[in-house]
């Protein structure tokens, strides 16, 4: 049998960084022409599943984010964290090509536009997550997270002195069976796809 068996082929970066750049763009597609009442039941049936999957988080840090095109709404989940006794925390992008750094946002604190208009908490230290729940364009058959390009999850990961839990979420039509993992793709440790 050919030892190469089971491998596979690695395009040179290029190529990978121009298909990753149309992956993004149809699986965005695919998740934006899922009608909004579906998302919502589907956000709903991640927070249960994150909950059987984390367990308690009293004295816990968990990040989460602020939806934008369409991906969950876990803004709900976030309220319940902080309910009991968690910390929930928001990513803000400090400079392009830099990690994200984390604050801490309790519902109803003053955010402001950060980039792409996204809302991130206006004021407070940068904390340290005990869990990071990274919204998915895509993910593949070991783990290996699609994002929005910036590559700022894995920056991030990198950058920790701890590492958290890392929990990708999104939708069953996101997975994908490989998005040509380079050295710097960090796997996410669980996956929750409805
Ligand atoms: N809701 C939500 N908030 C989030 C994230 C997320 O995925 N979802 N992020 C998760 O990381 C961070 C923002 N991520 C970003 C990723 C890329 C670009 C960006 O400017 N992209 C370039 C394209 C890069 C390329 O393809 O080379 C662009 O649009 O011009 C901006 C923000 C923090 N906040
Ligand atoms: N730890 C790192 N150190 C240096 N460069 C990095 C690191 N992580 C990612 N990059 C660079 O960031 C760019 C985008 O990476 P990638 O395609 O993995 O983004 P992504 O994971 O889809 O985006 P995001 O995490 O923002 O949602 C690539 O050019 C990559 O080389």
């Amino acid at each position: 049998m050919d030892h190469d068996a089971g491998r596979q082929h690695m395009p040179p970066w290029p190529e990978i960084a121009r298909w990753r750049k149309a992956e993004r763009e149809r699986l965005i597609g695919e998740r934006l022409a899922i009608p909004a009442d579906r998302r919502a039941g589907f956000s709903v049936a991640i927070a249960q599943r994150l909950d059987a999957l984390i367990g308690d988080v009293a004295g816990r840090t968990v990040s989460l984010y602020w939806p934008f095109r369409g991906e969950p709404d876990l803004r709900p989940w976030a309220a319940s964290v902080t309910g009991r006794g968690g910390v929930a925390a928001l990513p803000v992008v400090i400079a392009k090509a830099q990690p994200l750094v984390f604050r801490a946002y309790r519902p109803g604190d003053r955010l402001e536009k950060g980039v792409w208009n996204i809302p991130v908490p206006a004021e407070g230290d940068p904390v340290i997550p005990d869990v990071v729940v990274a919204p998915l364009v895509g993910v593949d058959d070991r783990r290996f997270r699609l994002g929005y390009g910036g590559g700022f999850f894995d920056r991030t990961l990198a950058s920790l002195p701890t590492k958290p839990l890392v929990v990708g979420v999104g939708y069953a039509s996101q997975h994908i069976a490989t998005i040509y993992p380079q050295p710097h793709d960090i796997p996410m440790d669980e996956v929750v796809t409805v």
